[in-house]
């Protein structure tokens, strides 16, 4: 049974998404139906090729649904949300290699006409926060790839957004840094209060991180179940790895999967003509 919040920072409603038209029309996702309440940190996980990017393509208004909607703080979307900031898994791809790891962080300040001295405090407190006060002046490529994840994070947060939406951000790098990553998702969620939508492969990262896990059928995609995460607000690597419902939890989610790859969700097949309005 789908929990729905009272005053929800994210709905997503009815949402459809079918790339073309007519016999070669593809139904990436079938009904996606939930929503996100201010300051939570939830977990998407699903089988490969289960519509995850359509549907964060859509989230971030660079995909036009084929119906239903995607509404933020009240407002549909329909184009790259305001509140939204965005951190992707190839960080080598979203930081320019020219500039510093301060100037990439203060860019889409920058770009929101944010003054200057409002600019320098954003940008010091989110490397600050992220731990990165020392490398202000390298540049990305000096840095190791856990590091410039970092960077991608501060630039995020610096932002201030309403909503955080991660995709698969720690698929490229190594397990130990992985794990630190988690860690600082964590903190900074809980000290800064943001809403966090995480996407990921990992289910022990998604058990490990989130409140609320939304387990995805396989394209095209509906949500097969929402899995609670009852685990302590304090977590760490060791302890809570370490403890009986974690291991029930990821259980849980791993048969999840295994019972998405072989559930289809049934719509109507789109009729020849069907208008796509974007399509990439
Ligand atoms: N531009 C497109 N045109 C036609 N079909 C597409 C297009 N993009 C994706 N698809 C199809 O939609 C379905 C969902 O793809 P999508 O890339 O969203 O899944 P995913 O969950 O992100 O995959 P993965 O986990 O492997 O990264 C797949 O069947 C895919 O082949």
């Amino acid at each position: 049974m789908q929990h729905v919040e009272k005053h929800p920072i994210l709905s997503v409603e009815s949402l459809r998404k079918v790339y073309g038209a007519g016999a070669g029309a593809v139904e990436a996702i079938g009904n996606l139906d939930f929503t996100v309440a201010r300051n939570e940190l939830i977990c998407i996980v699903g089988p490969s090729g289960a519509g995850k990017t359509t549907f964060l393509r859509c989230l971030s208004g660079l995909l036009a649904p084929t119906s239903g909607q995607v509404v933020l703080e009240g407002k549909k979307v329909e184009g790259p949300p305001e509140g939204m900031a965005v951190v992707l898994q190839e960080y080598s791809r979203s930081l320019y290699p020219w500039m510093t790891v301060y100037d990439n962080v203060e860019l889409p300040l920058k770009a929101k006409g944010l003054p200057a001295g409002e600019r320098r405090t954003a940008v010091t407190e989110a490397l600050g926060a992220v731990g990165l006060s020392s490398s202000t002046k390298a540049y990305p490529w000096q840095l190791s790839g856990g590091m410039q994840q970092r960077v991608a994070i501060a630039r995020a947060i610096a932002y201030r957004p309403k909503i955080l939406v991660m995709d698969e951000p720690f698929a490229a790098v190594d397990a130990q840094t992985r794990a630190e990553l988690e860690d600082l998702v964590r903190d900074l969620w809980q000290r800064l209060g943001v809403t966090v939508l995480f996407v990921t492969h990992d289910i022990d990262e998604s058990v490990y991180l989130g409140q609320r896990v939304l387990v995805l059928s396989s394209a095209p995609t509906f949500i097969m179940e929402e899995v609670r995460i009852g685990l302590p607000d304090e977590r760490d690597q060791l302890s809570t790895r370490a403890l009986p419902e974690f291991a029930r939890l990821r259980t849980q989610v791993y048969e999840l999967i295994q019972q998405a790859k072989l559930v289809t969700y049934r719509t109507e097949r789109p009729v020849a003509g069907e208008a796509v309005s974007h399509s990439v």
